[in-house]
């Protein structure tokens, strides 16, 4: 049994033994480890507590230093992180590749933003007296990380909280542990204090919630319902939280729009990464004119996509996560097709050369946005046509969710284009491109249920780990 929890500088143990097997081909087993449990946790924020005060005194310079390494780290080990990542998460290899070099990019990111740590001085109403907001840590920052994106989502919040001088005690989803090791060698290796950064491979309901009881302040990526809970759990507690979560996300298709373009994009934005991105574009809402064309271009498409063991070469759709999500997958699937929604390509589970958990990417046409499978998150490679009569009928369906994370628009109006980004309610708006796969130095959130708190990532994350301290001094 792996000993891979990270506490005060030591990898340590734990009592309970947890199995990883590659969803690509379930008779590969990748590891055991040893899951911490409450003990490890109260020891992680022992240690974080102690070596954080002199790190959040430490100079910019030192904290830029670290960051960097962390990111020459990352890069250094590219190829072997792809790797890990495509094995244990399904990935195909390139896609584990972009999101290795995206977290490697976003600790250089804030490598420079260590640096900037913003500040203000102001007069005062007052005569002789200065005013000067200046920003301190947090404290301790619990993150809390989903399978998804196990590199990119755990490292737009380990690399800014570790560079306005916060702690972290990280706890990623059990599914991924691997990967998530690997991250935490590249910092533990970084120079970085023993203490400032542990890791506690463990359960969400036990350990994440012992995180959740002992953290300053929580940042959270995973599903609504349980984004809900911790939110309720942190007010009461009065921590900060930073929630993203769920989406079901529109990507509007107008008559006008380049058909051959809106078909890639429809496809990339659904398909790719098995469907496992909050960012997805699950519902596909078309107008009367281009529909018949736009179905048929997508499901020629998605007949065409390779499925298959996410080490292959020529392999771009993988596996989904685990067998939970396969039968979530199946669920939905099914519950489509109890509502009456037109099968236009795939619906199945294939059975292909390794045993694992392979979907073919489904499109179901005629549905309606009031149907259980335009409502709910699926989370896998599954997509929806919604038919509509025209631009205003798009965009109703389009902000009828209870969701507001990404939505886009493929047109050729300018008129469109620009109505649609002001008026969609979502928190990132895509013209001509898929709704999923954003930059690394811009701000990432959303509305309504799918995000909740100050926004992550770019100059944008200062606000959430740091507080602001007002000084007034006689002159
Ligand atoms: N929008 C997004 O980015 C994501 C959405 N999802 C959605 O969530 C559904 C379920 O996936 P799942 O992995 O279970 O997502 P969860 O939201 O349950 O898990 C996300 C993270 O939260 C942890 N966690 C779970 N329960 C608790 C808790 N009570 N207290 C503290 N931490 C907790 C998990 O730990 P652990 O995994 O170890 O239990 C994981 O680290 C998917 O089908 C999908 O719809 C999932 C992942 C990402
Ligand atoms: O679309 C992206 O690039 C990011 C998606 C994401 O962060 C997620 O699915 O959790």
């Amino acid at each position: 049994m792996l000993e891979k929890n990270l506490i005060g500088g030591n990898w340590v143990g734990g009592a309970q033994a947890l199995e990883i097997r590659n969803p690509s081909d379930l008779s590969d087993v990748i590891a055991t480890y040893g899951l911490a449990g409450k003990g490890e946790v109260e020891a992680a924020f022992a240690a974080a507590r102690k070596a954080q005060p002199a790190w959040g005194r430490a100079t910019l310079e030192q904290r830029s230093l670290v960051l960097e390494a962390i990111a020459r780290g990352i890069f250094d080990n590219k190829d072997r992180l792809a790797q890990i990542l495509a094995r244990e998460g399904g990935k195909t290899v390139p896609d584990a590749l972009g999101e290795v070099m995206r977290a490697g990019h976003i600790a250089r990111f804030f490598a420079g933003e260590a640096l900037r740590m913003p500040g203000e001085k102001l007069g005062s109403v007052r005569p002789n007296v200065d005013v000067e907001i200046t920003r301190d840590p947090v404290g301790i920052v619990g993150l809390i990380t989903p399978w998804n994106f196990p590199v990119a989502t755990p490292m737009w919040k380990i690399a800014p909280a570790l560079a306005f001088g916060n702690g972290v005690v990280w706890k990623p989803s059990e599914k991924t542990p691997g990967i998530s090791v690997a991250i935490a060698e590249i910092v533990a290796a970084s120079s970085i204090p023993a203490g400032v950064f542990n890791l506690l491979i463990g359960a969400g309901p036990d350990v994440g919630a012992a995180v959740i009881a002992n953290a300053d302040a929580i940042s959270f990526t995973g599903s609504s319902t349980t984004g809900r809970r911790i939110a309720v759990a942190c007010a009461e507690r009065l921590i900060r939280c930073q929630m993203e979560m769920g989406g079901k996300n529109p990507l509007v298709v107008l008559d006008d729009a380049d058909l051959e373009l809106a078909a890639d994009i429809a496809v990339n934005g659904a398909f790719f990464q098995q469907g496992q991105r909050c960012t997805a574009s699950s519902r596909l809402i078309v107008t009367n004119g281009i529909h018949d064309a736009f179905v048929k271009a997508c499901a020629e498409r998605i007949a065409k996509l390779r499925v298959g063991h996410a080490l292959k070469a020529d392999t771009q759709i993988g596996p989904v996560i685990d067998d939970t999500q396969f039968r979530k997958n199946l669920g939905y699937i099914d519950i489509a097709k109890g509502e009456n929604a037109r099968l236009a390509t795939g619906g199945e589970a294939l059975e292909l050369e390794t045993k694992g958990y392979y979907l073919a990417p489904t499109l179901f046409a005629d549905t309606t946005n009031a149907m259980r499978i335009n409502r709910e998150e699926v989370f896998g490679p599954v997509a929806t046509v919604i038919r509509v009569a025209d631009y205003e009928e798009a965009l109703a369906v389009a902000n009828d969710t209870e969701y507001g994370l990404s939505a886009g628009v493929c047109t050729t109006s300018m008129k469109h284009a620009r109505h649609f980004q002001r008026n969609v309610e979502a928190g990132m708006t895509m013209l001509n491109l898929p709704t999923a796969g954003v930059d690394y130095h811009t701000p990432f959130g959303g509305r309504k249920a799918s995000s909740y708190g100050p926004r992550e990532q770019g100059r944008y994350a200062v606000e959430f780990y740091t507080q602001i301290k007002t000084s007034y001094l006689l002159a």
